[in-house]
């Protein structure tokens, strides 16, 4: 056989192929629309329909993952799906999704690779407008940041969780790269100015040492805002990602600049709504203890004693004169759990504030 019809014999079955794969996906999506019928005929009279369901997504994304026998990669299988899902959730209800802006930062990343790309998203100026967006249901979820690998807590997001009801119900983690971005006409000496979010520029802060010693590093809103600006003024450059380097027309000086190499930032996913359990869930809580001794044993004990596993302890000087400290305490497993029930009531009891902030799946992509 000749190459041309050996191609043509494998494109053929490529296309019967996709004939199938095709009528399967949109019998799948008619099986959505029927969970979505399903779900409205069981809600009480004038009771606001839940359709997204994260705990589900996970379940069907880890088994994707689990029966994937390749060639195609685990998680490029997961990516697929996750599109199918985000289609499917789709023709139930479109969704709104309020994101830390502006248009290319890190947090619309992590929307996307969350969500998929059929839900709306909105950038909003501030992680407190992405609360509010939420709140008054312009929009059904928000995206925030919550902490980097290298850098730390985003203070900001944990500060608003105090006063805020709406709960956790994802996280998403995403790996950062950063790059040097500088307009098409710019030459080395025409840095005068190096434009980024204080969170970058702080991942990014041995590098800059070495390479741009003396320039100014000016901390701004977003990466997305520092890769505007480089675009506007002469003499200037943004550290920021690939996607905002596309949408302001600028090119990568110097890629992969962070200090780390495993370089991750963690996001939530805020909603109205609780998640039941999917089976491998996370929890985070928000005690505040009296500035005692002892304080912060108490609040820990009960978690060693039940043999939970904590992820995470994050402590906040409290903004009210009642509360000393609030700590922030992530671990493994459902507020639902049998073994975890006991503990967040007995903490309820002992703490001067208790607030469970959610139970979510963990990231599966
Ligand atoms: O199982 C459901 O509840 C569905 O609505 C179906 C489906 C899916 O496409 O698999 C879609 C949206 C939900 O967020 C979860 C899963």
């Amino acid at each position: 056989m000749s190459e041309a019809q050996e191609l043509e014999v494998l494109r053929n079955k490529i296309d019967s192929l996709d004939n199938e794969i095709h009528k399967l996906i949109n019998e799948r999506a008619r099986c959505a629309q029927e969970v979505a019928e399903v779900k409205q005929k069981y809600a009480a009279p004038g009771e606001h329909v839940v359709f997204y369901r994260p705990e589900r997504e996970a379940q069907v994304l880890r088994k994707v993952m689990a029966r994937n026998e390749g060639p195609l990669a685990d998680e490029s299988m997961a990516r697929l799906f996750r599109e199918i899902m985000s289609q499917c959730l789709a023709l139930e209800e479109p969704l709104n999704v309020a994101y830390l802006g502006p248009e290319g930062t890190f947090t619309q990343q992590a929307a996307v690779k969350h969500f998929g790309h059929a839900v709306q998203c909105a950038g909003q100026v501030s992680i407190a407008d992405v609360f509010r967006e939420v709140e008054s249901g312009n929009a059904n979820y928000g995206v925030v940041p919550v902490e980097n690998s290298t850098e730390g807590v985003v203070t900001h997001t944990l500060d608003t969780f105090v006063h805020s009801n709406l709960n956790i119900c994802g996280e998403v983690a995403l790996r950062i790269h950063h790059h040097l971005l500088v307009r098409q006409d710019a030459t080395e000496s025409e840095i005068r100015r190096i434009y980024s979010h204080a969170q970058s520029l702080g991942q990014c802060r041995l590098w800059l040492d070495q390479n741009y010693p003396n320039v100014e590093r000016i901390a701004v809103s977003s990466n997305a805002e520092a890769a505007r600006r480089a675009a506007l003024e002469s003499g200037a450059a943004a550290i920021a990602s690939e996607a905002a380097a596309e949408l302001y027309d600028l090119v990568m000086k110097s890629a992969k600049i962070e200090d780390r190499p495993d370089n991750t930032t963690r996001f939530l996913i805020i909603g109205p709504q609780k998640t039941l359990s999917s089976g491998d869930d996370k929890t985070s809580i928000l005690v505040s203890s009296r500035n005692q001794p002892g304080a912060l044993y108490q609040v820990l004990e009960p978690f060693h004693q039940a043999g939970i596993s904590m992820t995470r302890i994050e402590s906040r000087p409290s903004a009210s004169g009642t509360w000393n400290y609030v700590f922030f305490i992530d671990f493994e497993g459902h507020a639902d759990d049998a073994n975890i029930a006991p503990v967040l009531d007995n903490l309820r009891k002992i703490s001067v504030d208790f607030k469970c902030l959610g139970s979510y799946p963990k990231a599966v992509l």
